[in-house]
């Protein structure tokens, strides 16, 4: 049976094909080369990078829907979502930038990107160096590759593509299988790169934040480990930041509240 990350990895395709039919490649390098250098987002979530008191640090997405939620803030303004989470104090910003199943755009992130001193995340699905130099172009200081979507040494080729482009990385893995191969990449470059665990399974989308308490003994020393998805609560927090987590990743619980940037301070606050 086909998983939702198999339908958007077959649309992502179709969509990148017509991109690079309109944009070539080397137009994407020229504009990449061209663009401001790209801003710390590793280091930003480091500990000596918060305030004091600060349990982990927050990577705040802009979300406007998803596969398991269905719309979320499907008229949500990017840039007053994002400068309300930099106010706030998230350290750096995830923006989804897949147009068919999460409403999102590289406009969007384009638009957050300067609206903001803080680094952003572009969240996609990067299967070809196409999109990497499109997310460079586009501002973005860091993107996500997820070791699901990047078997044999596809992750290798374009963590180290990423490199070149002076992009950060944060790699996502759901299987435990994929952890070493992750560790490995993280552990040879850990001023570049974050780990992610996310715990959403893909396929049943259930939600179980055991999911990255088991997997962070595994992380490299030295490299953040980030819990990511179905994170709602101080205590959930507090008890991740106790077994070691770095950071977490958290778009529902922020997009949703009636006041997002009290959200922020409540979940991680000092
Ligand atoms: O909205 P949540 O449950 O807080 O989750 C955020 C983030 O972890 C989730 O959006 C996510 C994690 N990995 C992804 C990969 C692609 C798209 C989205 C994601």
């Amino acid at each position: 049976m086909a998983t939702i990350l198999d339908k958007i990895l077959t649309r992502t395709r179709t969509d990148l094909a017509a991109r690079e039919a309109t944009v070539p490649q080397s137009r994407q390098e020229a504009l990449a080369a061209t663009t401001p250098p790209a801003r710390d987002f590793t280091g930003a979530l480091r500990p000596e990078n918060r305030d004091e008191g600060t349990p982990l640090a927050l990577i705040a997405e802009v979300k406007r829907a998803s596969p398991s939620a269905g719309p979320i803030a499907e008229a949500a303004d990017p840039v007053g979502v994002a400068t309300i989470y930099d106010a706030a104090g998230a350290q750096c910003v995830s923006v989804l930038t897949d147009g068919p199943f999460f409403g999102g755009s590289l406009d969007d992130l384009k638009a957050v990107r300067s609206a903001i001193d803080r680094p952003v995340l572009r969240k996609d699905f990067i299967v070809s160096r196409y999109q990497l130099a499109e997310a460079r172009a586009a501002g973005a200081d860091a993107v996500l590759l997820i070791a699901e979507c990047l078997p044999g040494d596809e992750l290798a080729v374009l963590h180290a593509a990423a490199g070149e482009y002076g992009l950060h990385t944060l790699i996502e893995l759901y299987e435990p299988e994929n952890m070493p191969r992750v560790a490995a990449l993280a552990a040879a470059a850990p001023e570049r790169t974050s780990i992610g665990v996310n715990n959403r399974d893909l396929r049943t989308f259930t939600v179980d934040l055991e999911h990255s308490l088991k997997l962070v003994a595994d992380c490299p020393a030295g490299v953040t480990f980030v819990s990511e998805s179905g994170i709602r609560t101080r205590k959930e927090i507090d008890r991740l930041a106790a077994a070691g987590v770095g950071a977490v990743l958290i778009g529902e619980t922020l997009m949703r509240a009636p006041d997002s940037a009290a959200k922020v301070r409540e979940l991680v606050g000092g």
